[in-house]
């Protein structure tokens, strides 16, 4: 969608899709030029839609009248009417150029895959592509891949690089074939994660580690934006490649449009990835685009293969990773004292940062000096090992979600407890549903 804007010219396009969702989740995602749209774009075009359907004397969700179907009838008014155009063709070339150039294989100049073996797993969504369209005919093996026929009921698991189901079908997948590479796709092909030859899976932290190896090789001191819920062991495994790491807010939009906006400020800045599997560079139009990310990594694969270094998963031979990990997602329930959820969710984020700041937790609790959503908060752990939590309210939906990490083993449980207790001390009257912290 944003290829046929960028590279073809087109003003806008709109994608009708479940991207990582169950198949009972289709939206709508519009495009134009300046990315996709945020909340306030489909308020306003949901107002002139509205005005439109007034001015039309058709009512919304009438299904009977000509006019009913504003967008039917609005690109019927269209000089030359409807006509079908398949881009796919146009960006599975594009991105065989890429891979092409980026290889620059003496051997084999135009199937500088020959040899390799890569799966790829589309989770039945839009990305089945890259196998057939992309790899094939630059002469990978494309044998194991799997799912790559669109089906909307998602049949074979949740169709999300950031879903363990997803991530250990492409890691069984890869390892049964023996390949050098597996690829994970959502279904709309905007978040990705990757499986290295011997089945480890590289999502979240360890996929942002990966790309910020690769970035940073050529684009040398460059700052990376990442989400809020990144690990301690990312942070310093850019620091010591030589990037700044800016770890922003959560959403992907937020993590592109800061990248952005530094790039503006005359801050270079190359890369902008979220755990979620969402990344984008400045080199492609800030756009967040998985194929492109894959691409990064087969011409990685293969730049290393040639010049004689290991797999790429060595890439995070140095990337330190916690002893445990968990999130808890607590949703709040809007009450007649307390009807506005995000209201309620801040006065629990208020609240936390008071219980940290005056030795609530203990001494060994500190809160970051860097908080762009919610409260991070460090812990030293013993030998300087340091766990961290963040709690925060979440992006889209009435729930206060808290992330936990430790380096040492059991920790992960005792900083969740403490949690527990200061909710149920100092969050009475407010309807959070703590249930999930006392699980084991
Ligand atoms: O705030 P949360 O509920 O964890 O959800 C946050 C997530 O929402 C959507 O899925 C966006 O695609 C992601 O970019 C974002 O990270």
């Amino acid at each position: 969608m944003f290829y046929s804007i960028v590279k073809e010219g087109y003003e806008g396009s709109i994608m009708l899709t479940a991207s990582h969702m169950p198949w009972n989740s289709n939206g709508l995602k519009f495009f134009t030029a300046a990315g996709g749209f945020e909340k306030s774009d489909v308020a306003s075009m949901l107002q002139m839609a509205s005005e439109e359907c007034a001015a039309k004397g058709v009512m919304i969700g009438d299904t009977s009248s000509e006019n009913a179907h504003v967008l039917a009838s609005a690109l019927a008014q269209q000089p030359g009417g409807i006509q079908q155009v398949n881009f796919l063709p146009r960006y599975a070339d594009f991105l065989r150029e890429l891979i092409i150039k980026g290889v620059d294989s003496k051997e084999h100049p135009k199937q500088p895959l020959m040899g390799l073996k890569i799966v790829v797993d589309a989770g039945n969504g839009a990305g089945g592509f890259f196998a057939t369209e992309v790899l094939a005919p630059l002469g990978a093996d494309i044998t194991g891949s799997q799912f790559l026929d669109p089906d909307g009921s998602f049949p074979n698991h949740i169709p999300n690089p950031e879903h363990p189901s997803a991530m250990a079908a492409g890691a069984k997948a890869t390892t049964a074939a023996g390949a050098d590479l597996g690829i994970v796709f959502d279904t709309d092909v905007d978040r990705s994660a990757i499986v290295d030859r011997n089945g480890r899976e590289i999502n979240s932290n360890r996929f942002i580690a990966l790309m910020s190896a690769v970035i940073l090789r050529e684009h040398p001191g460059t700052t990376i934006v990442t989400d809020s819920v990144t690990s301690n062991g990312l942070a310093d495994f850019i620091a010591a490649l030589g990037g700044k790491h800016l770890r922003f807010k959560r959403g992907y939009k937020n993590v592109i449009g800061k990248g952005m906006e530094l790039n503006n400020q005359g801050v270079e800045t190359h890369l902008m990835m979220e755990t979620s599997g969402h990344g984008a560079l400045k080199e492609n139009y800030f756009l967040d685009d998985g194929a492109y990310l894959a691409v990064k990594v087969v011409i990685e694969l293969v730049r290393r293969r040639l010049s004689g270094q290991g797999d790429i998963g060595e890439l995070l031979d140095t990337l330190k990773e916690p002893a445990e990990a968990a999130e808890y997602r607590l949703r709040i329930t809007p009450t007649p004292e307390h009807p506005d959820f995000k209201e309620v969710g801040q006065m629990v984020l208020d609240r936390f940062h008071g219980w940290v700041q005056s030795g609530g937790a203990g001494p060994s609790w500190s809160v970051d000096p860097i908080n762009h959503e919610g409260w991070r908060i460090n812990v030293a752990e013993d030998e300087g090992r340091r766990g961290w939590l963040l709690l925060r309210q979440s992006l889209h939906d009435p729930l206060l979600v808290l992330n936990v990490e430790s380096e040492s083993s059991g920790r992960v449980r005792d900083y969740t407890k403490k949690v527990l207790e200061f909710m149920l001390q100092s969050c009475t009257g407010l309807a959070i549903d703590v249930a999930p912290l006392s699980k084991k």
